[in-house]
């Protein structure tokens, strides 16, 4: 696959990917840190794209906050079903929080007969961590589609060293055309950068729409580009390479 090209600030909008596409991994998820050269360059790419520069992430958006303040990007969160678009102020969730209450329950069970397994609750999605136990892998999977019991309002999806679950209707690719329908992103071209499965979606959605897909790292993919990882990703930027931002 060939690299992508460069970016175009008076035409592109940019949709970037968090974990594994701007930081690298961590045993602990609240371990990775993003470079301070790579957030001052989102900072200026910002301006430069008119505001059009989103964040596309499986993470809570209070979550990414943390590590991309004072960077204020339109972010995705929880795979677009926590939204702050350019003109919000404040969060909006997409689905009521109690939807899980009957899986959370089975999932506490779980990681309390096996301490190995992390539980991540997400208030609109909840995930099983097996970075630290890797044989844990089908246990997880396991025990994830037993907690969700089979029911069609939600989704079982795999990450790298997750399983997570959450309501069904919004995938990152349906986030992304959202964002694509309103000011600032309506008009131009979408760049999405991503390494994970479920960034497949977004993928998809953008060779559809015409735009540059470029996925990050080894894998199968829809996408067209290629970055070979999260230091190539950062160069691209124009951010130099100054380690992967896992701490
Ligand atoms: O959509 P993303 O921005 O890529 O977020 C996907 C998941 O990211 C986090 O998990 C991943 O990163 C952790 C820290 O490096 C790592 O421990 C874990 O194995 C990875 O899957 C986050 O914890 C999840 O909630 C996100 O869905």
């Amino acid at each position: 696959m060939r690299s992508p090209p460069a970016l175009d600030a008076g035409r592109h909008a940019l949709f970037l990917d968090f974990d594994g596409t701007l930081v690298g991994f961590a045993d602990d998820p609240a371990a990775v840190r993003l470079p301070s050269v790579v957030r001052d360059r989102l900072i200026a790419l910002q301006r430069e794209l008119g505001g059009a520069l989103a964040v596309v992430s499986g993470r809570r958006i209070a979550d990414l906050d943390r590590f991309l303040l004072p960077l204020k990007p339109v972010l995705a969160g929880v795979h677009g079903l926590e939204r702050r678009g350019a003109s919000d102020e404040a969060t909006r969730l997409l689905m009521t929080p109690d939807a899980l209450d009957a899986v959370r329950e089975r999932l506490q069970e779980t990681v309390r007969l096996e301490p190995r397994l992390g539980l991540e609750d997400k208030g609109t999605a909840l995930v099983l961590h097996y970075r630290r136990a890797p044989d844990l892998a089908e246990t997880a999977a396991r025990a994830m589609r037993e907690a969700a019991g089979g029911r069609d309002d939600l989704v079982v999806m795999v990450g790298n060293a997750i399983v997570e679950v959450h309501p069904a209707g919004m995938d990152k690719g349906r986030a992304l055309a959202d964002f694509m329908a309103e000011p600032p992103f309506r008009g131009r071209q979408p760049v999405y950068l991503g390494d994970d499965t479920t960034d497949e979606f977004a993928l998809d959605r953008v060779r559809e729409m015409g735009g540059v897909s470029v996925k990050v790292g080894p894998g199968v993919t829809a996408a067209e580009y290629h970055l070979a990882d999260v230091a190539a990703v950062h160069r691209w930027l124009g951010a130099g390479s100054q380690g992967e931002g896992a701490a």
